[in-house]
């Protein structure tokens, strides 16, 4: 195994990603961030510098398990202190598992001011369960010409002033506001490629190949549906763990989530394809993004001679339970243990408090404390965070298809402590919004491990529905979606010592408190290198 170092410098940078320029957050100069690239077993070092003049930083490898590095997941509040300006952070993981991951920023809102970028860990040598060619990645995005800074504010005034929808989506960094269907359909007077950070995405193929596409999405908000005309995909890889292949003509992919398909340039040969984004589950304002899948040897300008495929409705929700339901683990997948120790019931619910609108769980909205959580557990330290227990459930009779009849929450920074080595099960509960008739898509994301997806069930979820787990073959995953007025069950076991959130993945539902944390086996995390306990001089004066 190697260990594989990298320099990253994070900085505001002038950038024009969908052809307008504005300021986002890039590293080393360049939006999205370097792709780190490695095999499992190998070590990670990534040396951040955070040259944000006036801003804390820190970046989470979503996916990544840190067994044996808490203190490296890179979570501000949780994991460690945010870095302060001009200071540099080592972040040292081993990447343990082969999959398609990516990092991103887990401070305020940074991740959607364009803090991320691809992290990619290949099988040992012939240890990969399919055969293919090549590869090609795809890392989904979605982007705001509004600043982060001025959705953060909005989110938290009286009135509330909503994100809305995005812009543009971006693929790989790059999309073209309000102008990619005209661009490449001919309607060329909208479009302006002012430039080449802007230039549309083309996959370039060798007929009669299979090629892998490393799919993965960390939007702020959209839900995604991806196509590619006259090809089928197979789908091989979900979340950095293999699934049993199954054939689909589009795929969904939910923030925080990742996918492996493969696809066969088995078409004619004379034309190029569309590869298409659209958004689910909230009514589109943005256009579909695209990519040309380039035909060797068609000149990557001729135009497919085929429309780009279409999006499912938003809101035919049965297109995209169809195929969620359809990924299941591959065989020889780690089983679950038949039994869970505890289950914990999580009612996702829109709420008020002192007039601002928030989202809680089990009617506490989460706010986390200046001081990091592991540090403090780990050294028993009082006052930082609230000792009351959260809530391991909701009263019977919540009315889950109406907005809430009480709609007032709390905030709250309280543990979930968790028995090491035992069986948790969560049942995230969806319910109706602050508004009649809203039931809205929440794809919820754990980290330190993977989880097992028991089941999803329309409606409340019954003591009974336990019955119809599925412990024959659930998929392994870290980010699952949670369907409007649903329910989704999942399992997993306590073995990583260390504290970790479970939240929603969407951006500004997690900054408006839709998460909660959890603590395990916190008695044997090891040295936490001093840095994540206390910052600057000051900090390293008052731990000598
Ligand atoms: O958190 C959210 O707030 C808005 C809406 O519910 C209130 O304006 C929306 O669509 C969200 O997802």
């Amino acid at each position: 195994a190697k260990t594989r170092h990298y320099n990253f410098e994070v900085g505001y940078i002038y950038w024009s990603p969908d052809c307008e320029e504005r300021m986002m957050i890039g590293i080393n100069g360049r939006f999205p961030g370097p792709t780190i690239r490695a095999k499992a077993g190998d070590t990670i070092v990534v040396k951040l510098k955070n040259s944000l003049p006036t801003e804390g930083v820190v970046i989470h490898w979503h996916g990544i398990k840190q067994l044996g590095t808490p203190w490296a997941d890179g979570t501000a509040s949780i994991s460690q202190c945010a870095i302060n300006p001009d200071e540099t952070f080592v972040y040292r993981f081993q990447v343990d598992k082969a999959g398609t991951y990516f990092y991103h920023g887990h401070y305020g809102m940074q991740r959607a001011a364009g803090l991320y970028g691809s992290l990619i860990v290949d099988a040992p040598d012939g240890e990969e369960p399919f055969r293919y060619d090549a590869e090609h990645s795809l890392l989904l995005s979605d982007w705001w010409h509004e600043s982060v800074q001025a959705q953060t504010l909005g989110l938290s005034s009286i009135p509330f002033r909503w994100v809305g929808e995005p812009q543009t989506i971006l693929i790989n960094g790059r999309g073209q506001y309000n102008c990619s269907l005209a661009h490449f359909t001919g309607e060329t007077s909208l479009c302006k490629i002012t430039n080449s950070q802007c230039a549309p995405v083309v996959l370039r193929v060798l007929p009669n190949k299979t090629y892998r596409l490393r799919i993965a999405s960390t939007t702020s908000l959209s839900s995604l549906n991806l196509a590619i005309g006259n090809h089928k995909m197979t789908v091989v890889e979900a979340d950095g763990n293999y699934v049993k292949p199954v054939i689909v003509d589009d795929i969904d992919i939910y923030s925080g989530e990742s996918y492996s398909v493969l696809i066969t340039t088995d078409q004619n040969t004379s034309s190029n394809y569309w590869l298409s984004i659209g958004i689910r589950g909230r009514l589109p304002k943005t256009q579909p993004a695209l990519a040309i899948i380039n035909y060797h040897p068609n000149s990557l300008s001729k135009l497919p001679s085929s429309k780009p495929p279409v999006t499912p409705q938003w809101n035919e929700y049965s297109h995209s339970k169809a195929f969620t339901y359809k990924i299941v683990a591959m065989d020889g997948t780690p089983m679950p243990p038949a039994k869970s120790n505890r289950q914990i019931a999580l009612l996702n619910t829109q709420n008020k408090i002192d007039g601002y609108i928030k989202w809680s769980i089990n009617n506490i909205s989460l706010a986390v404390p200046p001081t990091p959580y592991l540090g403090s557990m780990k050294y028993g330290l009082k006052n930082v965070f609230s000792a009351e227990k959260p809530p391991e459930n909701f009263s019977e009779d919540y009315d889950v298809m109406r907005p809430p009849i009480n709609p007032n929450s709390k905030k709250g920074s309280g543990v979930y402590k968790l028995e090491f080595n035992s069986t948790i099960d969560f049942i995230l509960q969806n319910t109706n919004t602050l508004s009649e008739n809203v039931s809205e898509i929440h794809p919820w994301h754990l980290h330190g491990h993977n989880f097992w997806v028991l089941g999803y069930g329309d409606g409340k979820f019954k003591k009974s529905d336990v019955a119809e787990f599925n412990l024959k073959n659930p998929p392994l995953k870290n980010t699952v979606v949670l369907f409007p007025y649903g329910w989704t069950a999942i399992r997993f076991v306590t073995n990583n010592p260390g504290v970790w959130p479970f939240h929603c993945h969407i951006e500004p539902h997690l900054h408006m408190g839709m998460g909660i944390v959890l603590a395990e086996g916190v008695e044997f995390v090891s040295k936490i290198p001093n840095e994540a306990l206390a910052c600057g001089i000051t900090g390293q004066k008052l731990r000598n």
